[in-house]
């Protein structure tokens, strides 16, 4: 199999699709945010799914644009970023991308992801040579890509491979892409839910310049730390997490550039109160020599 990059096309496709009731933003028509890819795409869905049908959508390009123009109060209210799949692993990229942002974690989507083989009407199986999709929804379908000898193709996003291969009437090209992406432009799934597992989910953060709303509800956060790499600091940081009653829901360690190969840590973290959560950041501190909180919010649910 081989993969290879497509070069990069930005098309400012911005689809106005309404908000729900308890959505921090309510009382607007609806907020603006930023996504990682266009009409259709799994970002959309996870947008709409937390702020309601009445949020509008920033197409991007790259996660980096998503960050950007996210950030920038002229032109959006914030962003939805993917952070990790539970097949295909973390997206470490967006950790820094984060890492660089001074934007604050509002919220989560768990989304369930299925993936679908999708052509042009009449094309076969044995038709297809080569597949796009976005690098995430590939990997997420390697066991039934390996069966074939197909050349993959990563694209920018799902939905954008499926309206490509519409617009060139591809005969030899598929996509991997949402049914939603295949009706948007009148495309035949061939073979449908391909992804390694039926749980297939996709974690989405909401990002937004700064906390809106409150954060009575909140029983999650993710933090950024640094130890003084001396023995055992680490353990001494996760003791003290253990000891304040806290579910350590995600570590992830990172080198710190330029540092040879020392590491900075990402946690996620979930407690019942946030008085709770903020006895063991005090508790913690003196072990580390940074702790960025990168937002306070209420848990996404996996249904
Ligand atoms: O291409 C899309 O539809 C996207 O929204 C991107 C993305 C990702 O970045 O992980 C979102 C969810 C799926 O896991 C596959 C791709």
């Amino acid at each position: 199999m081989s993969l290879e990059m497509t070069s990069k096309k930005t098309e400012s496709v911005t689809s106005e699709v309404s908000a729900d009731a308890s959505s921090p933003l309510r009382g607007r028509r609806g907020p603006k945010v930023t996504i990682q890819g266009y009409e259709g795409s799994f970002h959309q869905e996870a947008a709409r799914q937390f702020f309601g049908k009445d949020v509008e959508v920033i197409p991007c390009a790259t996660f980096r644009e998503v960050v950007k123009i996210g950030a920038n109060k002229k032109e959006s209210d914030g962003a939805v970023m993917a952070i990790e799949n539970s097949i295909a692993g973390s997206i470490l990229p967006n950790y820094n991308l984060l890492q660089k942002s001074n934007l604050t974690i509002v919220g989560e989507v768990y989304l369930h992801i299925k993936q679908n083989l999708i052509v042009n009407q009449g094309v076969k199986l044995e038709d297809i040579k080569e597949v796009h999709s976005h690098t995430m929804a590939l990997q997420q379908c390697y066991d039934y890509l390996d069966k074939y000898k197909w050349k993959l193709v990563e694209t920018e996003d799902t939905a954008l491979s499926a309206k490509h291969i519409y617009q060139h009437k591809s005969k030899h090209v598929a996509a991997i892409a949402s049914k939603l992406a295949a009706e948007l432009y009148g495309l035949n799934v061939i073979a449908p839910g391909i992804q390694t597992m039926k749980n297939n989910y996709t974690r989405f953060l909401i990002l937004q310049r700064e906390q809106n709303g409150s954060i009575e509800q909140a029983n999650k956060a993710s933090v950024n730390f640094v130890t003084d790499h001396s023995k055992g600091s680490l353990a001494r940081v996760l003791g003290q997490i253990a000891d304040g009653g806290i579910n350590l829901s995600k570590l992830q360690s990172f080198p710190i550039p330029g540092s040879d190969f020392k590491y900075s840590f990402h946690a996620d973290m979930e407690f019942e109160t946030i008085e709770q959560f903020h006895k063991v950041i005090e508790a913690i501190k003196p072990s580390t020599v940074e702790l960025k909180i990168y937002g306070v919010y209420k848990n996404g649910k996996t249904v």
